[in-house]
């Protein structure tokens, strides 16, 4: 059965590139009706904080997302504790005593001399003795001992990989401080949990390689892998959860639509086109995660607001209520409200103002070459209420008595009712008007 994960470190809010990675992996589970798992990487505990954990649920949940199960790998330290102690071992465990300042000048060293800048594994050429003395100085780190020969595997989006994992540092995986790295953890959960298919950023790429090697030294099943590229900001700059870069919950704050982002990120950066799709189901349906590329992928946040607005010019009143009521609208005029008004917001909160117009009058906007015509039009319109005809025979008998007609006619009425050169059929807008514009 198919399993996949989105194991984001809670350690700020989740931003559009998480939700790739998230949204990529929920649609591989959906589509072959298997698991999808949200797995907390919280195993560093001065970063994590439980209130970011609380914000990728809320983010997920506002978006549809939904897990089959939460994991925390802070709960599961005894595990990586164990498969550490199973790699020392096998062999392919040992402890190292460099410190960032001296794995620093190594690494200087090297590029100095046109090396790669690998570790030396000098550590492995530590007696028992020295290393009891460096022991009672600072904490060792433990690095896993991979096999220097090349590490292939056919990835979903970047095609056939193939990594030398001696130009590769043999990776550090548990801490001088003794906390567990993602390297281990991951796999560890990968492999117990029966995680199928791994996608996640091309970030990951180097990682990938010397996971599968532990994977196959503690005797898991190397999963399906796909890297997809990271998106960008619009001019090709990182995003980071510590920075709170493009997060959701901003999008969500803007009025963008579920929907509206979801579609957009389930096709950015792919060979299909953006369409629009009212539900996850349409969505999972036309997904095929190797039609993406390699290429990085940039993000407009500005992209969103016309699919927000499609999305809201298709939505039924029901699906509505509560925001038109919200705008303040009375509930005897909310659904013709709301069909009038739908095709000219970008988001809901842009009801409020339609409805300000409505129920306060309009503050005119009226140029001056139009100010003669539309005091001659204003004296003609009939008192309120108005109704469906109410707009046609105002217009005829304007026409009749200033000559106008077409756009120098409508247009200028319509910005003197509506403060506004865009907006609904006039002929349906004017039977919600409750006051007149303001003078
Ligand atoms: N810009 C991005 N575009 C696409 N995917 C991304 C991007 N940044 C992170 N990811 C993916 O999101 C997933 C969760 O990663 P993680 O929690 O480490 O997020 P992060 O944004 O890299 O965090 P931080 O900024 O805290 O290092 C990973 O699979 C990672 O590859």
């Amino acid at each position: 059965m198919t399993t996949t994960r989105f194991a984001p470190s809670p350690t700020g809010y989740i931003h559009v590139g998480n939700l790739r990675t998230a949204l990529f992996n929920y649609m591989i589970a959906r589509k072959s009706g298997g698991t999808f798992i949200l797995r907390i990487d919280d195993t560093d505990p001065e970063r994590s904080k439980e209130a970011y954990v609380d914000a990728i649920k809320e983010d997920l949940e506002w978006l549809g997302l939904t897990w089959d199960r939460v994991e925390r790998q802070s709960q599961r330290l005894d595990r990586y504790a164990e498969a550490a102690d199973k790699l020392r071992e096998m062999g392919r465990f040992y402890e190292c005593f460099e410190t960032p300042t001296e794995l620093d000048l190594k690494r200087k060293k090297q590029l100095n001399m046109g090396k790669p800048p690998v570790y030396d594994r000098s550590a492995l050429n530590l007696s028992e003795a020295e290393k009891q003395a460096l022991r009672a100085e600072r904490g060792g780190h433990w690095r896993f001992l991979l096999n220097q020969t090349r590490i292939e595997w056919e990835d979903q989006i970047l095609g056939d990989l193939s990594i030398d994992a001696a130009s590769v540092s043999d990776p550090v995986l548990i801490r001088g401080d003794g906390q567990v790295l993602y390297t281990l953890a991951s796999v560890v959960d990968d492999t117990e949990m029966g995680v199928t298919h791994v996608v996640r950023g091309s970030d990951h790429v180097t990682n990938t390689a010397t996971q599968i090697q532990i994977i196959e030294a503690l005797g898991g099943t190397v999963p399906s892998f796909a890297h997809h590229s990271l998106l960008t900001g619009p001019q090709g700059e990182a995003l980071s959860k510590r920075l709170g870069t493009l997060a959701l919950r901003d999008l969500r704050e803007q009025g963008v639509e579920p929907m509206a982002l979801l579609s957009l990120m389930a096709r950015l950066g792919s060979s299909d086109p953006v369409e629009l799709r009212t539900s996850l189901d349409e969505l999972i349906e036309g997904f095929d995660i190797t039609h993406f590329g390699a290429a990085p992928t940039k993000f407009d946040v500005e992209d969103l607001f016309p699919l927000t607005a499609r999305y809201l010019g298709a939505l039924p009143y029901e699906a509505a209520a509560a925001d038109v009521a919200a705008a303040g609208v009375p509930d005897d005029l909310a659904p013709q409200f709301w069909e009038v008004i739908r095709d000219n917001i970008t988001t809901r909160a842009d009801l409020a103002g339609w409805w300000q117009i409505l129920s306060e009058g309009a503050t005119p906007d009226v140029a001056e070459e139009d100010a003669d015509f539309v005091a001659q039009a204003m004296a003609l319109l009939p008192p309120l209420p108005f109704d469906a005809t109410t707009w046609k025979s105002w217009t005829d008998a304007v026409k009749a008595e200033t000559g106008r007609k077409g756009k120098g006619l409508f247009m200028p009425l319509r910005k003197a009712l509506t403060g506004r050169a865009r907006g609904p059929e006039m002929a349906d807008f004017l039977p919600l008007m409750r006051a007149l514009p303001k003078q």
